[in-house]
């Protein structure tokens, strides 16, 4: 493994201190230099003096030696170079004769050796660190009589030169340091703005706060830099406050979109993508807890009337009212959501037994049908709810949903204004009506649809009047298909309205058929309301009858109670306009439903078919009676006629014939029948009477 370098110490050193040294190495440096120029000049003159001086003394001494030499006088030469004690400098002097013989020689120390006498030894002088050693040969009269060496220690300029250094050195530190103080004076000129603009900096970092300035310098350079520090910090406190903008915003956007996420814009309540990510984190908490967590689906009833007629404002304000009376009914931390247009979810955790989440959803049902106002208007309103629970029955979020809204559309479809909890079966019939729903699609284009017509009879006369024609779906694999099981799907889908034109489109060109053969007879044929609020019923209607060629007086539209109560402004609309037109119209299933007698008055209808409900046990059922005196009362009191429904005996028909009842439709006049069967019976009834039908209301 590499070994980090160490870290080096003149890193982390300032500029000051750095400067410091430089200046004390460089001054240092510069002094020691010309110490030891000074001092090699001193060593030499030093020398040189010596030299000269133990030069002089040896050519004195050599004058004064011949005589001495030329008579072989050693006690003279001794005294001669004896007179050299004088000398301080001179250690020793030896004189040597031609045969190299030592004649006379002088010792300062009587330890010393003389210095002896070299075979090169010349005249001139030589230098060892310890003396200098001066060779003087003696001559008279050109003849070479010995020689002399004297011999001087160097020590007294060692002296000299030891004394000059003591005087020397303190000198020079004193200078250093004199140096050192004026450059270390000379160096905070520089530094110092430098120190400021590093601390400025230091500060800038330890609190980020960009709004802090340096002070600028009256040095050149420096002034500059920190001018140049400056413009930079303006130009980062600047994209700073354009960055914390930026965030801020980008922030608030976050936010928004976070609530918009997360929830619905129109209630404040959560939205489904919020709801499911809880159900999700409940169910796990609940399948750690083994605890039961239950899951409530609620739909608003007829919440499209309110919106159609009274406008999408009061149509928000009932959905926030709603949403607030279902955050009251429940517990606080219970979760609730707008998760679609008039729908709402819930979550019961915790839940101990499922008689609980009935309890919760009879309070919210009850809650939400009282009488709402808004804006002058008194709304009254219910909610279908279905119920699913976990463990009991799905483990995953999406089957929980999906279950509790199949038991929502069972609610619904009991009559609204009801909860069911979810059962396997509803299941089964979901996956029913889902394969319907597939194949439904493609029964138009397969032309898999017939028509049945089943007659109806004039009571007075006894004669055919009419006939209600009655879809069948004959599926190559499933077989004959009930209207009761494929019509809600087809309403719930939206495809009864292309199968409600075709049923139109083929009742008209079979009516048509039958005036033709001068059978004078009306037709009924069922509406549904999905397709009276259609925007382009109307006009649909008028082309088909205009198509087909018949006469608008001998066409009766059938519509439930439940239609005409739900009815919007623009609904009655269209159904005085189809009145208008000759078009008859009729209550099916009447006494089902609860229509005020006020009410019907306003609606363009011109007969009432009494239920085959109450007709089934007549004559012998007294309430039964008494319900259908009463319709029919009803309808006289109304200017209606009425059609009774579902006879399948003569009994039957002969109480309502004798009760004022004015026309009857059921399995004892006949059943419903394809088309050729019924053109068939309308024949035969002809020839029968001998004399063509008349139309019922002729
Ligand atoms: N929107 C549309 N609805 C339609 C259309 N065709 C039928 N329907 C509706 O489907 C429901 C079931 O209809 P169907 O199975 O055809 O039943 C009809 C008759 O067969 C039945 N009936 C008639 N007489 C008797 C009888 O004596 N006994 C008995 N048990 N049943 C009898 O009644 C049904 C007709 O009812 P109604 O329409 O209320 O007059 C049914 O609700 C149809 O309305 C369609 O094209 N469009």
């Amino acid at each position: 493994m590499k070994r980090p370098w160490p870290r080096r110490r003149s890193r982390t050193q300032t500029l000051s201190t750095k400067l410091k040294w430089a200046n004390l190495v460089t001054s240092g440096t510069v002094i020691l230099l010309s110490t030891l120029f000074l001092l090699g000049i001193q060593t030499y003159f030093f020398t040189a003096a010596l030299v000269r001086q133990t030069q002089a003394q040896a050519a004195m001494g050599s004058e004064n030696m011949s005589a001495a030499m030329l008579f072989g006088d050693r006690h003279a030469a001794s005294d001669i170079l004896a007179a050299l004690r004088v000398v301080s400098d001179v250690q020793s002097a030896v004189v040597y004769d031609n045969a190299n013989k030592r004649f006379a020689s002088y010792l300062r120390d009587a330890g010393a050796a003389p210095v002896a006498l070299r075979h090169d030894s010349g005249s001139g002088y030589a230098l060892s660190y310890r003396h200098v050693t001066v060779v003087e040969p003696l001559m008279v009269k050109r003849q070479r009589l010995g020689t002399l060496i004297v011999q001087s220690s160097l020590d007294n300029v060692y002296r000299q030169l030891a004394f000059y250094l003591a005087l020397t050195i303190p000198l020079m530190l004193a200078v250093l340091a004199i140096a050192h103080l004026v450059l270390s004076r000379l160096q905070r000129f520089i530094t110092d703005p430098l120190r400021a603009l590093s601390e400025t900096s230091a500060q800038i970092s330890r609190l980020g706060d960009y709004a802090i300035r340096a002070e600028v310098s009256s040095l050149a350079d420096i002034g500059t830099l920190s001018t140049a520090f400056n413009t930079m910090l303006d130009r980062i406190q600047k994209r700073e406050s354009e960055l914390e903008a930026e965030i801020a915003e980008r922030k608030r956007v976050e936010v928004k979109l976070d609530r918009l996420a997360h929830f619905d814009n129109v209630t404040q309540l959560h939205n489904r993508h919020f709801f499911n990510d809880r159900l999700e984190a409940v169910i796990a908490r609940a399948q750690r807890c083994r605890e039961r967590a239950v899951v409530m689906f609620i739909d608003l009833d007829n919440f499209k009337t309110v919106n159609d007629t009274l406008g999408h404002d009061i149509g928000d304000e009932l959905l926030r009212l709603v949403s607030r009376s279902l955050t009251e009914t429940v517990r606080p931390g219970d979760a609730i959501a707008r998760i679609g247009g008039d729908e709402f979810a819930i979550i019961l955790e915790n839940v101990h037994q499922i008689g609980d989440a009935s309890m919760v959803a009879e309070k919210c049902l009850l809650r939400i049908a009282q009488p709402i106002a808004i804006s002058g208007h008194e709304i009254h309103i219910s909610a279908s709810i279905g119920i699913s629970v976990y463990p009991d029955d799905a483990l995953t979020m999406h089957e929980l949903l999906k279950y509790a809204d199949s038991a929502m559309y069972y609610a619904k479809n009991s009559g609204k204004n009801a909860y069911r909890l979810f059962t396997h079966s509803m299941q089964e019939d979901a996956r029913k009506r889902f394969t319907l729903d597939n194949n439904l699609r493609r029964a138009l284009e397969r032309k898999e649809f017939v028509l049945h017509y089943q007659p109806q009879i004039d009571l007075r006369s006894g004669a055919i009047c009419g006939a209600e024609a009655l879809i069948r779906w004959i599926h190559p694999e499933l077989g004959l298909i009930s209207p009761a099981d494929f019509i809600p799907v087809a309403e719930d889908t939206g495809m009864i309205v292309a199968i409600g034109e075709w049923v139109l489109r083929e009742a008209c060109h079979e009516l048509r058929r039958w005036h033709d053969a001068g059978h004078g007879v009306r037709m009924s044929i069922n509406l549904s309301g999905r397709q009276l609020s259609e925007e382009g019923l109307v006009a649909s209607v008028l082309a088909i009858v205009d198509d087909s060629g018949i006469d608008a007086r001998w066409l009766e539209l059938e519509l439930t109670e439940s239609m005409l109560m739900d009815a919007s402004a623009s609904v009655i609309d269209k159904l005085h306009t189809l009145k208008r037109a000759g078009i008859a119209l009729a209550i099916d299933d009447f006494g089902t439903g609860y229509s005020s007698m006020s009410y019907l008055k306003t609606f363009p209808v011109s007969a009432l078919k009494i239920d085959r409900s109450f007709v089934r046990d007549l004559p012998h059922s007294t309430e039964d009676a008494a319900i259908t005196k009463a319709i029919i009362a009803i309808a006289r009191s109304l200017k209606m006629e009425t059609v009774a429904e579902g006879i399948e005996t003569l009994e039957q028909g002969e109480f309502l014939r004798a009760s004022g009842c004015d026309k009857a439709q059921g399995y004892h006049y006949g059943k419903p029948m394809p088309a050729a069967q019924m053109r068939e019976l309308l024949m035969r009834r002809e020839q029968e009477t001998a004399e063509p039908a008349l139309p019922c209301d002729a």
